[in-house]
């Protein structure tokens, strides 16, 4: 096995830079530079210096001793000045070392997968906690990192097992008198599995929606202030404004944090009958966007006409609140009437949904629960057919079992890791 290093921390200038060794010599080789002594667990205040002894840096070694680490080797961690020269030429001595290399983007993960120090679901976490920007993507990563989904598979797959032995006991005394009937039993054990498991589907997409973001888009007619809204929402000049209605053609997208959560806002052509080509095609593409966007805001006199449903959920406001003599529901993007209002009203109908979602967070782990239920529902099914037909009812439980086990990798996962692990940036 390979020792690996990497810098751990971003690149560029900082206070301080972490470079990760991990494998059977981290220790050897960061004592090539940091001089011996560094065996076990402990953290030693060193200088560093190439072989040729010119001093590179001073910082501190931080050492884990296998199995007790983040990949589960020795590990060893040089905390040194966030210096893009002092980091590269400390790289640069490493890299000369025999057996020793530079990692892969997600390597230290992917032996911290292959040592059993985490499951696959929590370096699927661990790779959300990283990308995680507001506190809803925070807090949706850390349960996953911390194992939940693992456990929760590991609770299903108990029950199932449960379940299938029993049929298996009654397929074992075929011949003989069987002392009590077990369908009630295996019926409610995978009954129980399936309602849970039915919950997690139906809470995927909204976990989804935590993970890559909400789409909201502001709709209405030519120069109601669309695109001014935009940009006081995003506080920034995303958006050209001008007074000639058709300003807007594309569909512009700024991404913020809107009270905790990811929100892509979407700021689209004004919606009429319009005889000109370009214009058209940019009132098309609005109303497309704006249909799949998780809400809409209705920036108009009234909903009605536009030729986009008002959905459940969907927030109607009155134009340029500073022109009218009643501020009740308008808003104004060029004074700022209205914003604050409006920002909680999307983030009430937003947070509400997220209020659904579980612990299940990718299309992966949807498709591999569907697998289950399906199979859940043949076995069930079957198993109305009497003691006959109970090795394949078991046969289908054995499949939910499988499906599930691929949740957290148990098994089937070998083509899943390069996908993984290539969204991992280097050091990690
Ligand atoms: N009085 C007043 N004028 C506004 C307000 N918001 C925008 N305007 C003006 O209204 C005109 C249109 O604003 P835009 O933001 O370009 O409107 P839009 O809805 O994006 O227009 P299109 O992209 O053409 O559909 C501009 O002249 C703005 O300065 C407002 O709240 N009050
Ligand atoms: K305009
Ligand atoms: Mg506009």
């Amino acid at each position: 096995m390979d020792t690996i290093f990497a810098l751990a921390s971003a690149q560029g200038k900082a206070g301080v830079a972490v470079i990760r060794l991990s494998g059977p010599q981290a220790h050897e080789a960061a004592a090539v530079l940091a001089g011996p002594g560094l065996k076990g667990r402990g953290m030693h205040l060193r200088t560093l210096r190439a072989p040729d002894g010119e001093r590179l840096d001073e910082g501190l070694v931080l050492t884990f001793q296998a199995p007790a680490s983040f990949t589960g080797e020795d590990v060893a961690e040089l905390q040194i000045h966030g210096s893009t020269a002092a980091v590269n030429a400390v790289l640069r001595c490493l890299s000369e070392l025999d057996g020793v290399r530079m990692a892969e983007p997600g390597e230290f993960t992917r032996r911290a997968l292959e040592n059993g120090k985490m499951d696959l679901a929590q370096v699927e976490g661990l790779a959300d906690l990283i990308d995680a920007e507001t506190e809803a993507q925070r807090r949706q990563a850390q349960a996953v990192l911390a194992g939940e989904l693992g456990q929760l598979a590991e609770r299903w797959r108990k029950d199932l097992i449960r379940a299938a032995s029993l049929l298996e006991a009654v397929i074992d005394f075929a011949d003989e008198e069987v002392p009590t009937d077990v369908t009630p039993e295996v019926r409610s054990l995978v009954s129980g599995v399936m309602a849970d498991l039915e919950r997690e589907v139906a809470g995927v997409r909204i976990a989804e929606r935590i993970r890559t973001g909400f789409e909201v888009a502001i709709v209405g007619p030519p120069n109601a202030g669309k695109s001014t809204l935009l940009n006081a929402l995003a506080g920034r000049e995303a958006a050209i404004t001008s007074e000639y209605a058709g300003t807007t053609r594309d569909v512009i997208e700024v991404r913020m944090d809107l009270a905790g959560l990811p929100v892509t806002l979407l700021d689209t052509a004004g919606l009429r009958e319009t005889s000109d080509h370009v214009e058209g095609l940019g009132i098309a593409l609005a109303r497309q966007r704006a249909e799949s966007a998780d809400l809409r805001v209705f920036l108009a006199e009234t909903v009605d006409g536009l030729g986009i449903a008002f959905q459940d959920g969907d927030i109607h406001v009155l134009p340029k609140a500073d022109l009218r003599d009643e501020a009740g529901n308008a808003i104004s993007g060029q004074t700022g009437a209205g914003i604050d209002r409006l920002i909680s009203q999307i983030s009430c109908v937003l947070t509400e949904r997220t209020t659904t979602s579980g612990i299940a967070t990718r299309e992966r782990h949807r498709q591999a629960m569907k697998k289950a239920l399906t199979a859940l529902g043949e076995g069930l099914g079957v198993l109305e057919s009497g003691p006959d037909m109970y090795d394949i009812a078991a046969e289908e439980l054995r499949t939910a079992i499988r499906a599930l086990e691929s949740l957290v990798g148990r098994i089937d996962v070998e083509n899943l890791l390069d996908e993984i692990f290539a969204s991992f940036c280097l050091g990690k």
